[in-house]
């Protein structure tokens, strides 16, 4: 009970989000109150209910619990694209990609090299960089006398991600069939950022949600799930179900600038994360977004006169500004940010 009432800030993910906030130390304080209710382990007080400011309007409520899994979800192994010199092996696994992205938008990737290790990691916030990800200065500002062991994993999740990142841009590049030169100057200097996910058990996880439904504004994102605990949910074919994790895998996510960027053919995924009322859940979540500055557009072998450009060209700074001036709208779920480019 104590706890649980304690905890009363912490149903949502702690979402210290840093895309254009100054690095100051106000900006990376997150109420640390979750380390003691991890602790506890199952909840278990029933008279303890959600706290009124967590509760969303019934319609907008998860009805898919964060288990009742919708299975299918593509697998890719990563060795076929690395290990194959047989052009007709890679030219399957190249179609299978597309089929993934087509139908499900998502899809999770074995063997792609990334190791997992357990992080102390309690709360969640973003750490950009382009490349370089300065998890030391953020975590420092949170934990400024026991963040080594964290830094460290991120630091090594980091890198191991960049490169993963890399592989699929590249195997994405070969589904579009389009002039890798395209994407040179977008891929210079990409912005990446890691955001470490933390959900608390809640007690009335059918009224509240942990993130809610958003595309992530990259090119891709990255996922390592819990592979015990579900959470992650996707739209798909109007509804909403909830993805399996598998283990050892990563799962990729499509971000809108590949929508921009494929003309619409491969279409950013809406997700969200519930919670539960029996474990705790983490995740990490890696972004991969165009350079900065470069310009964001599709390659000219995409338009054609009965599919027009639907997209004008605009950089990440543009979303930048749609993200500051149109917060609310962008928040509550109402806008995304690369409708705002549509040309008609
Ligand atoms: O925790 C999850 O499963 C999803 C996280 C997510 O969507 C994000 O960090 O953008
Ligand atoms: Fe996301």
């Amino acid at each position: 009970m104590a706890y649980a009432c304690q905890m009363q800030s912490s149903f949502h993910s702690f979402q210290t989000q840093l895309w254009d906030v100054e690095l100051t130390a106000e900006a990376v304080t997150s109420p640390l109150v979750l380390d003691e209710f991890i602790k506890t382990g199952e909840y278990s007080d029933s008279d303890c209910r959600l706290p009124e400011q967590y509760i969303l309007p019934e319609q907008l409520c998860p009805q898919v619990a964060y288990n009742s899994y919708t299975e299918g979800t593509p697998v890719i192994d990563l060795k076929s694209f690395t290990m194959s010199d047989d052009q007709s092996t890679l030219q399957n696994s190249i179609e299978e990609v597309a089929k993934a992205l087509k139908e499900w938008r998502i899809f999770h990737v074995i063997n792609h090299g990334v190791r997992k290790e357990k992080l102390p990691w309690s709360e969640a916030f973003t750490v950009m960089g382009s490349p370089e990800l300065h998890v030391r200065e953020y975590a420092s500002k949170i934990w400024p006398h026991d963040h080594d062991t964290f830094s460290c994993a991120c630091e090594e999740y980091g890198s191991c991600f960049r490169q993963l990142a890399e592989q699929i841009m590249n195997i994405l590049i070969n589904v579009l069939e389009v002039d890798p030169g395209h994407f040179e100057e977008l891929r210079k200097r990409p912005l990446v950022a890691l955001h470490p996910n933390h959900y608390p058990i809640c007690p009335e996880p059918d009224k509240t949600l942990g993130l809610g439904p958003h595309t992530d504004p990259g090119f891709f994102t990255l996922l390592l799930l819990d592979e015990n605990v579900g959470g992650l949910q996707i739209e798909k074919d109007g509804k909403w179900i909830a993805i399996r994790p598998l283990k050892d895998a990563i799962t990729y996510i499509t971000g809108d600038c590949i929508e921009v960027t494929s003309q619409g053919r491969y279409k950013a995924v809406r997700h969200r994360a519930v919670t539960n009322s029996k474990q705790p859940r983490s995740s990490i979540s890696f972004m991969y977004a165009p350079t900065p500055t470069a310009t964001i557009s599709c390659p000219p072998e995409l338009i054609t006169e009965e599919q027009p450009q639907i997209y004008r060209p605009f950089t990440w700074d543009d979303i930048l500004a749609i993200r500051k001036s149109r917060a609310t709208e962008i928040h509550q779920g109402k806008l995304r940010i690369i409708d705002t480019f549509m040309k008609i």
